[in-house]
């Protein structure tokens, strides 16, 4: 079994190598590397795109239990404190924690790649979390056909929360996600002669104020809903009217209805924005996210092995608005997710997040106790 010393290893390399969805052909190469160090005489390893599947015949093997953990990384250039393995991959960084995640996949793999489990393991290296998507597509894999599970396990870091924290609730954890992308299109012109164009970014500010009404005015205040803009880009120049514009941002809500309510509301602005303002405008929802809903009774059943661990301190959380297409897999196949305390001053998608390194053979442990108790009981 891989030792502590040696996940902490791991973790610094795979840090050291973010790739963005369906570019993670080093990624996939490190991990190959450690999978093939282990025994195999339980395992069949088989590559999907530039993710992983990983079969472990069990004893008795009645029933298949997956694993999952992401692989890829986000588009942030790194500022963390680090010191000899920080990102080599200038403008990518691993912060949303899939290195942590990788790292306690491994971990867990190789004890059972070492004690053959009572039932089927499958471990699950998915692509693309961030983006465009990798859960929907490996649904349809010929890997799950064959190997399909009846039963499916994930976690997430979670930089709130102090190591020994699993944090986790049954039904709605994490909401539907929609992305969102909007292009408009006027007339440039030279600044001095704003009357012979139609300035984009004037349109774009207009708009984005405008969509920051939708939660606030069209979302019952008793529902949930986030629009964000993360991107607002446009012109070339100072002096210059800008004559294309690009807002990009993410739709959140707690339901399929209210996501719908927020879709129109865009709509609506921005056919306003395009009468208005006499252009162009297209939107694009590019990739969406089903909520993450755990199943009733598997959560109750981690439920009951976290309290009775004296080392796991047990939190019944709240749902957040963070999206994750573990959704997809838990559409089909009844599973849960939880949060992992990693104990960071920084958040998610934060350039100087650092979860701490202790919650690796934590997490690697539990999750090995869990199985265990879980196959035999
Ligand atoms: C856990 C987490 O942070 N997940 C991401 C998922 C991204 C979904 C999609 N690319 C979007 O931006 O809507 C999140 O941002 O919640």
């Amino acid at each position: 079994m891989i030792s502590q010393e040696q996940l902490v290893q791991i973790r610094r390399e795979l840090h050291q190598i973010p790739e963005l969805g369906y570019e993670e052909v080093k990624t996939q190469r490190y991990l190959l590397e450690q999978i093939e160090q282990m025994n195999d005489e339980f395992l069949t390893i088989e590559k999907w795109e530039t993710g992983i599947f990983v079969h472990v015949q069990g004893r008795e093997p009645s029933r298949t239990i997956a694993y999952r953990a992401d692989i890829d990384g986000l588009p942030i250039e790194e500022q963390t404190t680090y010191n000899g393995f920080r990102s080599v991959h200038h403008g990518a960084m691993h912060a949303c924690g899939h290195d942590v995640h990788m790292t306690i996949a491994l971990g867990v793999l190789s004890y059972f790649a070492e004690n053959q489990p009572k039932w089927n393991h499958l471990f699950i290296f998915q692509p693309a979390e961030e983006g465009p998507g990798g859960a929907k597509q490996m649904l349809e894999s010929e890997q799950l056909k064959k190997w399909w599970p009846d039963e499916m396990l994930a976690l997430h870091i979670a930089p709130e929360y102090p190591v020994g924290t699993i944090a986790t609730k049954p039904g709605l954890l994490f909401a539907n996600t929609s992305e969102l992308f909007i292009r408009l299109k006027g007339k440039g012109g030279h600044a001095a002669f704003p009357h012979t164009a139609n300035d984009m970014v004037v349109a774009a500010s207009h708009l984005v104020t405008q969509l920051q009404t939708i939660v606030a005015r069209n979302v019952n205040p008793l529902d949930a809903g986030v629009v964000t803009i993360g991107v607002i880009k446009g012109g070339t120049k100072q002096n210059i009217i800008a004559e294309t514009a690009v807002i990009e941002g993410t739709i959140r809500s707690r339901s399929i209805e209210t996501m719908q309510t927020i879709k129109k509301r865009v709509e609506a602005l921005v056919n306003g924005i395009e009468v208005g303002f006499e252009c162009e405008a297209s939107i694009d929802y590019g990739s969406n996210y089903c909520q993450v809903y755990n199943d009733e009774a598997l959560t109750g059943t981690f439920i009951e092995f976290a309290e009775r661990n004296e080392s796991i301190n047990l939190v019944i959380c709240p749902e957040a608005m963070t999206g994750e297409d573990f959704g997809y897999f838990l559409e089909q196949i009844p599973g849960m997710m939880f949060w992992l305390g990693v104990d960071s001053e920084y958040g998610l998608h934060d350039a100087r997040l650092e979860p701490n390194e202790k919650a690796i053979p934590f997490a690697v442990q539990t999750i090995i106790d869990y199985l265990i108790e879980r196959e035999n009981k």
